[in-house]
């Protein structure tokens, strides 16, 4: 399942966040009853399940619909994929982008696959570290490549907004598998992600 609009949502679970979200209103000191609010908590309501959405998806079952057999077995690379997800501590976005690369092993995955994986596992409630172990763990065990490599950059807006009130550092966490766990593989990769023509 997916949210594309409004109509999908399931109601009673809108209902229950979006009371939720009218008692926080009214609890920081504004009035939920006022026009410009009353519609708030529940569009609150379906931001919070949209970004919340990977819960109900599977990783494994979205990487099974678009493998094909094939004798590649060079490095293919898919950088710049851009991520929002939700620091577990705070509730607060945490944003930047990732890199995958992978050997194949006799199969291929469609290559929009990969950003949707990451999509699956950053729409929930996560810390970096976890996420990208996910995204490699996910790949590795479904596709069974030769290698799987994961790299995220990501600002935290519980760093930023509040908290220490860092605004310009950038996390970065990674994950090896497989070649990649070799430092001339590994290097390679890294380089072409740090290339403009990687
Ligand atoms: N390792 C890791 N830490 C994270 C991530 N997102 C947020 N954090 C940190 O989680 C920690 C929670 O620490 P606490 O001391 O319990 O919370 P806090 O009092 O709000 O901490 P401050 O943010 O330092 O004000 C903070 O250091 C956050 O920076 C993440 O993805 N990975
Ligand atoms: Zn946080």
């Amino acid at each position: 399942m997916s949210y594309h609009n409004f109509e999908e949502y399931n109601i009673k679970v809108t209902d229950k966040i979006r009371n939720q979200y009218s008692n926080i209103i009214n609890e920081v000191g504004e009035d939920a009853a006022r026009e410009g609010l009353v519609k708030t908590p529940e569009r609150a309501a379906k931001a919070m399940q949209f970004l919340t959405q990977g819960y109900q998806q599977d990783a494994a079952e979205i990487l099974k619909g678009a493998m094909f057999k094939e004798n590649y077995s060079e490095m293919v690379i898919v950088k710049n994929i851009e991520l929002y997800s939700l620091c577990e501590h705070h509730m607060l976005p945490f944003f930047g982008k990732a890199h995958i690369a992978y050997i194949p092993n006799g199969h291929i995955v469609g290559l929009s696959k990969l950003p949707r994986v990451v999509d699956v596992f950053a729409r929930r409630l996560q810390v970096q570290e976890r996420l990208t172990h996910n995204i490699l763990e996910c790949i590795n065990n479904t596709l069974k490549p030769q290698g799987v490599a994961v790299v995220i950059e990501a600002s935290h807006m519980c760093m930023m907004m509040r908290g220490v009130q860092k605004q310009n550092s950038v996390t970065t966490t990674s994950g090896f598998r497989g070649q990649f766990e070799k430092i001339e593989t590994r290097n390679e990769f890294l380089k072409l992600i740090s290339s403009d023509l990687g």
